[in-house]
C-alpha cells in the first residue's frame, strides 16, 4: 500500500505521523513500524504516531516505538498536537486522548505545551529516582554528561528492570532551575537527543530529593532545550507541563 507520512521533530525526537483517520494504517504489523523507523532502509524514526478520530476529544494520538511496542511520549503529543492543527483538526488549543489518558496543550508562539499525566508513583533509591510520567523512567545525576557512556550504562539499567524495562535518564545539576539530560530509551534502544516524559522525570525526581525547590525546570538536552512545569502538594505533582518546539520537517509517501 501506498502510505502517506509527514516526518516531525520535538528537539531532535523524530517521528513518522500518520494521519489515520481512515483508520487504514496495519497497526497490528510492527515489521512495518521498525520499516518505517530503520534510518538506513526506511524513513528514519524514533517512533510512529498516528492520529485517529476520537468521540470525546479532538483527537486520538497512538504512539509506537521503533520496535513497535506502544507507550506514551511526551515530545510525540507535542509533535501529535502540531500535526493536527497542521490538519486543521485543531487551532490552538485542544483535548486528546493518548493511552496513558486525557490531555490539554496549547501552541503559543511556536511553543507547544502538554498538560502531563499527574505523577504520585516516584520511588527514591540510594542512587536513583524511578518514577512513571507516562511510561517508565529511571533518573540519575551523574557529575558531568560529557562523554558520558550514555548506550552502555543505559542499556544495562534499562534490562535491570522487569518487563517493559525503563527508560534511563542521566541528568546533570547545572544550577537549581536547570537540568542537563541525555536518555537511553527502550523501545528505540538508543540513545534519542531528547524525551518529553524523561525530563519530566527528571524535573519531577530533583524536585523531591531536594536538589531544587523550583517548580519552573530548564532541561536542555542533545536536541534542543525542553521546559517542565509543575505543582506538588504531599508528594503528588500535578499541573505537570511539558514546552518546548515542534517541527515539522517534511512530507513524503511510501510503499509499504
Ligand atoms: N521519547 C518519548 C518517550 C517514549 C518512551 C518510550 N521509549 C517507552 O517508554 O518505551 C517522550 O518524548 O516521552
Amino acid at each position: 500500500m501506498n502510505l502517506t507520512f509527514f516526518k516531525y521533530q520535538g528537539t531532535g525526537n523524530d517521528f513518522v505521523m500518520i494521519d489515520n483517520r481512515t483508520k487504514t494504517f496495519p497497526k497490528q504489523n510492527t515489521d512495518i513500524i521498525s520499516h518505517l523507523c530503520n534510518r538506513n532502509f526506511g524513513i528514519g524514526a524514533d517512533g510512529v504516531i498516528l492520529i485517529e478520530e476520537d468521540e470525546n476529544s479532538d483527537f486520538r494520538m497512538i504512539y509506537y516505538n521503533a520496535d513497535g511496542s506502544e507507550t506514551f511520549c511526551g515530545n510525540g503529543g507535542r509533535c501529535a498536537v502540531a500535526f493536527a492543527k497542521q490538519l486543521h483538526i485543531i487551532d490552538n488549543k485542544t483535548n486528546f486522548v493518548a493511552v496513558d489518558g486525557p490531555h490539554f496543550a496549547e501552541i503559543k508562539n511556536d511553543i507547544i505545551s502538554i498538560k502531563m499525566i499527574d505523577v504520585d508513583t516516584i520511588e527514591v533509591k540510594k542512587d536513583s529516582v524511578f518514577t512513571y510520567t507516562g511510561t517508565q523512567h529511571h533518573v540519575e545525576l551523574v557529575d558531568s554528561l560529557d562523554n558520558y557512556p550514555v548506550f552502555e550504562n543505559g542499556k544495562k539499567i534499562r534490562y535491570s528492570y522487569n518487563d517493559p524495562g525503563s527508560n534511563v535518564n542521566f541528568a546533570e545539576m547545572i544550577d537549581d532551575a536547570t537540568f542537563r539530560v541525555r536518555t537511553y530509551e527502550k523501545g528505540v534502544e538508543n540513545e534519542t537527543l531528547a524525551c518529553g516524559t524523561g525530563v519530566t522525570a527528571v524535573a519531577i525526581s530533583m524536585h523531591k530529593i531536594k536538589k531544587t525547590n523550583k517548580t519552573q525546570i530548564n532541561l536542555p538536552v542533545e536536541g534542543g532545550n525542553l521546559k517542565v512545569s509543575f505543582k506538588e502538594n504531599n508528594g503528588v505533582y500535578t499541573d505537570v507541563y511539558l514546552k518546548g518546539p515542534a517541527t515539522f520537517v517534511f512530507k513524503g509517501e511510501i510503499e509499504v
